[in-house]
């Protein structure tokens, strides 16, 4: 239980109206260890009351054009653009995530979310086909689904609220949302913005609390009819079998343990800084991050020492401090978690080149109780090691090397995740031919997390099911109807 001092106290906002919980969860700043924040720990209850206002707010906020609902979210991304300092400082507070990516990252990509899918929505169209010899006209149309349930993780926490939000609402959805219990903040201070953006009461309600809690009563609730979640496997499948019973659509956006592959023509003026990025941005804590460096032995050496000499300039420091490179892992569990497969690594006998347990970590005074851990270089480790296969969804990569682009291809796609990877050579022919035997969702060749929004993002085999973006979040937002003239 915290102390005295004033804690921040978020509610659930619900039909329009902010509610207090029967009870609260503590909540942590990852710079200093203490709890700043209580959260709400709702239950079915709360599931409940929001359900019955998003019923209630669906056929007025459905029956709206696409262009009556594009000017509303339009609307929030201004509103949202208006205050990103604060939400900036809020979500670098919450996460541990610098304040520089939090202001140049999580909140631009926020409003770019509410404008994105405000402008998507007013250009899809239908399909229509001529049945001449019955005399029949086919056309399809889209109607939203209904209630929209929408559960996210702690990683990126309003720039993947948003991602869900945006596309449910825009094509005529009401959305109960559940933000990690780790990260609540944001998407509170959200709520305080959508009355004045003209989002009726009803169609956004958030409902804070744990998974197993709040989560699972929003996941088997009859009618809520979809569930897009964001984040890991272990919790996907619980997903899959409680909302079972109930055939709900499900889009599930899971872990990675994503490759780089750098061949022997790679400019490694550009291969290797953007490597450094790919593997300890938001402290490693991207699903997107690169966790598998497999270098070509002939610039082995070459790279490797680039890439550690780049990797202790990455620097450690206070989120609140604009020249952090990286700030504080999420929780104590989960940075227990990340140094537990160095012990791992170490003892399996790999050489730890610079990071845990051989470089030394300074903090401020005020940081030394929060989750700060320096990024790491595991080298001469085996691809079976559980560093090479598990998604550590922390500040440590592995480099290896390989010889040939078939051995590289078949050791890049042998591990159960298929998100994403990074390919870096001049050959043209050869990054196309790789990226299409990779088994990836999303290939990035010679750069990193260049977002294309309206193409499809997501992942294959454990990284998930179905895809986002313009036109299928729009898909999975929306059953589709055909209906037949006869004339
Ligand atoms: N593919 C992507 O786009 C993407 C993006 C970010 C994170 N991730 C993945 O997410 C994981 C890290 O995030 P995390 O630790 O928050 O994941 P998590 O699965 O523990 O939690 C994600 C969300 O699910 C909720 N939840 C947990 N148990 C639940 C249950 N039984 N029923 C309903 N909801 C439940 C949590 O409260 C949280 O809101 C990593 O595996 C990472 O790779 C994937
Ligand atoms: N959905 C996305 C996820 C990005 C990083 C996850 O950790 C996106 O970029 O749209």
């Amino acid at each position: 239980m915290a102390g005295t001092r004033a804690l921040l106290m978020l509610e659930n906002f619900i039909d329009g109206k902010f509610l207090p919980c029967d009870s609260y969860l503590d909540s942590y700043d990852p710079s200093t260890g203490e709890v700043y924040c209580r959260v709400p720990d709702s239950g079915k209850a709360e599931v409940a009351a929001a359900v019955a206002a998003a019923r209630a707010a669906f056929p007025g906020w459905s029956a709206r054009s696409p262009q009556e609902r594009s000017q509303v979210l339009l609307r929030l991304a201004d509103l949202l653009e208006q205050s990103l300092e604060e939400f900036a400082v809020a979500e670098s507070r919450d996460q541990g995530k610098t304040i520089t990516l939090a202001r140049t990252m999580d909140i631009p990509r926020s409003v770019q979310n509410f404008r994105f899918f405000a402008s998507s929505i007013l250009h899809h169209t239908s399909q229509c086909t001529q049945m001449d010899h019955a005399g029949c006209l086919h056309y399809t149309v889209r109607e939203p689904v209904g209630i929209a349930g929408l559960i996210s993780p702690w990683n990126l926490p309003l720039y993947l609220l948003t991602w869900k939000i945006a596309p449910a609402i825009a094509a005529g959805n009401t959305v109960i949302a559940k933000p990690s219990e780790l990260t609540s903040v944001t998407a509170w201070m959200l709520c305080q913005l959508l009355q004045k953006a003209g989002v009726p009461p009803g169609v956004v309600n958030i409902v804070f609390g744990t998974g197993p809690r709040v989560g699972e009563a929003l996941v088997s609730h009859p009618e809520v009819p979809v569930i897009s979640f964001t984040g890991s496997q272990p919790t996907a499948e619980r997903i899959t079998q409680l909302s079972a019973p109930h055939c709900k659509k499900l889009s599930l956006e899971l872990g990675g343990k994503n490759p780089a592959i750098i061949f022997e023509d790679a400019n490694l003026e550009e291969c290797v800084p953007t490597t450094v990025r790919s593997s300890f941005a938001n402290q490693g804590e991207i699903c997107l991050c690169t966790s598998r460096i497999f270098v070509q032995k002939s610039i082995y050496s070459e790279f490797l020492k680039k890439f550690v000499e780049a990797t202790r300039m990455w620097k450690v420091g206070s989120p609140a401090d604009p020249s952090a490179s990286m700030g504080a892992l999420i929780s104590k569990a989960h940075l227990e978690k990340v140094r537990r497969y160095v012990k791992i690594a170490r003892a399996e006998g790999a050489r730890i080149l610079c990071g845990e347990g051989v470089d030394r970590l300074s903090l401020p005074p005020g940081n030394r109780a929060g989750y700060f851990m320096l990024p790491t270089v595991i080298t001469d480790i085996k691809d079976e090691s559980r560093c090479m296969k598990e998604e550590i969804f922390g500040p440590v990569t592995c480099v290896v090397p390989f010889d040939s682009e078939e051995e590289v291809v078949k050791r890049a796609n042998s591990v159960q995740y298929g998100l994403a990877a990074t390919v870096w050579s001049s050959n043209v022919g050869r990054v196309h031919r790789v990226a299409k035997k990779l088994q990836s969702g999303l290939v990035w060749t010679n750069c990193w997390l260049i977002r294309e929004l309206n193409l499809p993002f997501g992942g294959m085999k454990s990284s998930g099911v179905g895809r986002e973006g313009a036109k299928d979040s729009y898909e999975f937002f929306t059953e589709s109807k055909t209906i037949t003239i006869k004339h």
